[in-house]
Order: C-alpha cells, then structure tokens, then sequence
C-alpha cells in the first residue's frame, strides 16, 4: 500500500510528541489566537491586525457567511488516498492556499515578512508579499529561497515608483502580481482611531518604500535626515483614488505574468477584470477593514464565480480560520484561499514557527475535513455539498 505523506499526519504527530510529555506551543483552534496576541502583544499592534472598518459590521458578516453554510457530508467513498494539491494561475501548488499580503509586519514580530514567508516557503504554500512591507522586496525573496513568490502592489499615484516596483518584483522572482483595488483610501477604523495608532506613524517604516529609488527621488531629504516627510509621502502617494478601469492597461503592458485583482465583489467588476485581459480576482472585502456595511466575501463568492469562473482564476478571502471554512470556500467555487490575520498572529506568538504552526493545522483540518466528508482532494467539491445558501 502507497503510504502517502498527508497534511492530516500533523494530527498524530501532535499526539506523539503527547507521549514525550509535549503539547503545541500555541493552540490548534486557531480562532483562539487573537485574543492570545491580545494578552502577549502591544495593544495598538494587536488593535491595528484585529481591527477592521466601522462598527466591524463586515468582518462579523464575514464569519456569518461562511457559518451559515454547512457541510453535507457523504460515506463509503474511499478517501485514504488523498491530495490536496491544484494548479493555480499555471503554477501547480499543494494546498489551496497562499498567505495574504500583510503589511508592516514588523510590528508582529523582528523577523517580520521574512519569518512569514520562510515558513510559506517550507511548506510550499505561495506568499504574497505587500507594497507595505517592512523590508525590502529582495530581502524577502533572499530569505525564500525558490518558494513560490506574488507580488502584492498598491498602485501608487506615482507612475514611476509603480514601474519601479514591477521592476524590482520581476528582478527578485516574484511570479505573479495581486494588484489590490480595494484600498485607494484608508477606510475608517475606530480601533486605530481611538488609540491614534497607525503603524506608519509609530516608527514603523515600510522599507520597500523607502529602499525604493523612484521613491526617494519624490522625497527633499533622505529619509533618515527626514523620516517623517517620508511618512508622509508614503502615506500621500501609496493609493490612487483616481484610478479607474482603463488604467489597467499600463499594469498588463508594464508585466507579462498573471495579474489578479484583489478586493472584487461585483459579478461586473469581475466581467471588467476579465475584460481588461486580467487572469484573476481576489473575492475580498479585505477582511472587513474597508467598506463598513459591505456584503459578506462568501455571499459575493458564488456570484463571481458564475460569472467569471470559465474565464478567470477566483481566489477568495476574508473571514477564513479553520479547515472547513476552506471546504466551504472550495466548494463555492474557489480555486484556492487566502489566509490573513491567523498567520500574523501565529508570526507575534512565536515567529516562523508560529506561521508553521497556523499553515499546518489549517491544512490538517482542511484535509480531515474532507475525508471525512468524502473528497479525496479539492477536485470533487461543488456547491452542492453545502447546504441551503449554495448560491
Ligand atoms: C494587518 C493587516 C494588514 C493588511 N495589509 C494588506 C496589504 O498591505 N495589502 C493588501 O492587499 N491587503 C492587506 N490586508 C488584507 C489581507 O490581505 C486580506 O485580504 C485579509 O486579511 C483577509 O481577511 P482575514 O484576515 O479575515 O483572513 C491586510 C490585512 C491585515 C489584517
Ligand atoms: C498603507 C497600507 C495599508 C495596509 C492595509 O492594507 C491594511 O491595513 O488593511
């Protein structure tokens, strides 16, 4: 009999290292992070991650939506064989996953993107590096080796620091670029607010930025004769409101790998990417920490997915925490998830570890979860093994 290394073998392995006397560092319910960090970290770093638009309307509808719907779970259907792995944008992953793009992850953690993305690396799950790094692209790429690398980009008002970043991301072997459409303004977050915490301007600085030379040459002073003019110029030109749908056009001449536009929930947007020449969305509302009051990522998932799914590749996040909620996201139609805030609470408890930890329960309950719903890997799911709310 093939002995088949699966995900879920991280289940017995906790249990062995029982028998030395040892438990997980952290727990295995990875819902249960937050209110760790809560205890063990700084509160405007933890209120920064954990916070999100408003009353937090649209993280709680969020999680709502990915509860509401439930596993039909099916029997006898031989899962002792399976594999969890898919192609995703012409690149062949094993797991449906990537790690979302985070900024300034520094305020987590010292080892910060580099930690994050060494852990991805080793367990051959892509990360997605953001604009607002706290160290500069090509010391993360250095740091993951040949691990599947994407290029998150803010799409600067400045033409040339965005040419510059698709330079750079190219040159440090980033493969795919997640251009992200949801954030041209910073949404309004009473958490940061009432602490008067944003992490730009506690110290923090986004050194891909600022290691940048379109960037610098915007700037009067060098950063470190002037730190806070270079803030404020990060924080001035990172976004563009004034963006619209044509100019993608400079993105798809300026980059010749797949391009993904993260934060649609618009079945029309999703037409427009498609339409644009783009090679996939990112179902998203950010985690709820944009649009206050907006529709829940799981309610707009299947909508997208109808209209785009036999021309587009549909990645989806927002609200994921554990292995089912993954199933569910799979079987209304994603291709693959994000995951957001667990890993960088994962990253403050105990840095590339913690990542490690988060990457391997998630996927160790994805692949229960399947089992013992009957799949023996992604391929089978459709919308029909959720209830009710299919669609
Ligand atoms: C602290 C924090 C910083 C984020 N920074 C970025 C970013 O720089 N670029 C981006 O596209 N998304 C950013 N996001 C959004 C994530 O990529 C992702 O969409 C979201 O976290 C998914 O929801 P989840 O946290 O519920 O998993 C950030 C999210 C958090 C929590
Ligand atoms: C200026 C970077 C914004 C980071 C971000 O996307 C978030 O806090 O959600």
């Amino acid at each position: 009999m093939a002995t088949t290394r699966h995900w879920a073998d991280f289940q017995y392995e906790i249990y062995l290292n029982g028998m030395t006397g040892a438990v997980p560092r952290l727990p295995t319910d990875l819902t249960r992070l937050e209110e760790l960090a809560g205890h063990r970290l700084g509160p405007g770093p933890v209120g920064y991650v954990a916070g999100s638009a408003g009353s937090g309307s649209t993280a709680r509808a969020n999680r709502a939506a990915l509860d509401r719907r439930r596993i039909v779970p099916r029997m006898l259907r031989d899962v002792h064989e399976r594999d969890l792995s898919v192609e995703v944008l012409g690149r062949p992953l094993r797991a449906p996953l990537a790690l979302a793009p985070i900024g300034v992850l520094s305020i987590m953690h010292p080892d910060a993107e580099c930690a994050a993305a060494r852990a991805a690396a080793a367990r051959g799950v892509p990360y997605i590096l953001s604009s607002a790094s706290s160290t500069p692209m090509e010391q993360v790429a250095e740091a993951m080796g040949d691990g599947e690398r994407w290029f998150q980009l803010y799409w600067a008002k400045d033409r040339d620091v965005t040419a510059s970043f698709l330079d750079r991301a190219r040159a440090a072997g980033y493969t795919a670029l997640v251009v992200t459409l949801d954030t041209p303004l910073l949404a309004w977050r009473p958490r940061d607010l009432d602490q008067a915490y944003l992490p730009f301007l506690h110290g923090v600085g986004t050194a891909n930025y600022f290691s940048d030379p379109a960037f610098r040459a915007g700037l009067a002073k060098p950063v470190h004769e002037d730190p806070n003019a270079a803030v404020t110029h990060f924080v001035g030109m990172f976004a563009d409101p004034a963006k619209t749908w044509p100019d993608l056009a400079f993105l798809r001449e300026h980059w010749d790998g797949p391009i993904v536009l993260k934060g649609i929930l618009h079945p029309d947007d999703a037409r427009s990417a498609a339409d644009a020449g783009m090679d996939g969305v990112v179902v998203s509302n950010h985690g709820g920490r944009q649009v206050a009051g907006s529709v829940a990522a799981a309610d707009a998932l299947p909508r997208v997915v109808e209209a785009v799914g036999d021309r587009l590749t549909v990645l989806f996040d927002s609200g994921i925490r554990t292995g089912d909620d993954v199933f569910k996201a799979l079987a209304l139609g994603a291709r693959a998830v994000l995951l957001g805030r667990p890993y960088a609470y994962g990253l403050g408890l105990d840095g590339q570890a913690g990542v490690d930890h988060v990457i391997r329960c998630l996927l160790a309950e994805l692949d229960l979860t399947l089992a013992l719903s009957g799949h023996a890997g992604p391929g089978s799911l459709t919308p029909d093994d959720l209830t009710g709310e299919s669609a």
